[in-house]
């Protein structure tokens, strides 16, 4: 397990104070939604605006579904880690328990959106958020809600780390050792 002290001054770190309109921290370097050392990520820039967090972001050919549209998971993943700065003014980790998308319209690759989101309401340890997903004609393309639960910096500690790698993923006994290196051996990578 990560130490402990390491996690806690790296949430410390994140969580502000954020000024009105403050370029917020990125979760962490890795982080396929806003960490700039990620060549597979999106490397979303997220401000604070008031209570809520606005991010512009143009999707490109790495996220393609159909021709020329977004695919809808890249669109999920870009939601959920916008959503995931709403901690840092909530002043607690959280981590997303359901995520939902309305896709509008088809989102295009090229083209910038911008994506607002906002604490809706709290009750107990459940942080309900919203979004909206615009294009620079202000048309709303897609909506999105999601319910996040609070937790505690261990819940990070305990699963893997802020360092950017991955915990070695556990093998299950029943693939063990059988020599079939075929389908499962290639999904586990
Ligand atoms: C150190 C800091 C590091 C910082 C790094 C930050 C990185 C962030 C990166 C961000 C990246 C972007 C973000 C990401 O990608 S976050 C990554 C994706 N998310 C996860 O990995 C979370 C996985 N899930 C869990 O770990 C657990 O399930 C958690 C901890 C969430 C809850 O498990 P726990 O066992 O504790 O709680 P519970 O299941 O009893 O539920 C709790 C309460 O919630 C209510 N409930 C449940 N569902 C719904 C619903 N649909 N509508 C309304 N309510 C709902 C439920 O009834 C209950 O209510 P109540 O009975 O208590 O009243």
């Amino acid at each position: 397990m990560p130490d402990m002290g390491t996690m806690l001054a790296h949430w410390a770190e994140r969580a502000g104070p954020h000024s009105d309109g403050a370029l917020l921290p990125p979760h962490h370097e890795r982080c396929l939604g806003c960490g700039l050392d990620n060549p597979h990520g999106h490397h979303l820039q997220v401000h604070r605006r008031g209570d809520g967090v606005v991010a512009d972001h143009v999707f490109d050919e790495r996220h393609v579904g159909a021709p020329g549209v977004v695919h809808g998971g890249a669109v999920a993943t870009v939601l959920d880690d916008l959503f995931g700065f709403l901690p840092y003014l909530v002043g607690t980790p959280a981590v997303t328990r359901q995520l939902t998308v309305d896709y509008l319209s088809p989102v295009l690759v090229g083209v910038s959106y911008r994506i607002e989101a906002t604490v809706t309401s709290r009750e107990d340890r459940k942080v309900f958020v919203a979004a909206t997903v615009s294009d620079f004609d202000e048309r709303t393309v897609a909506t999105s809600s999601a319910v996040f639960i609070t937790v505690d910096v261990e819940h990070f500690a305990r699963h893997g780390g802020v360092s950017g790698g991955s915990p070695t993923p556990p093998v299950a006994d029943d693939h063990r050792d059988t020599g079939r290196e075929g389908e499962m051996g290639q999904q586990r990578g």
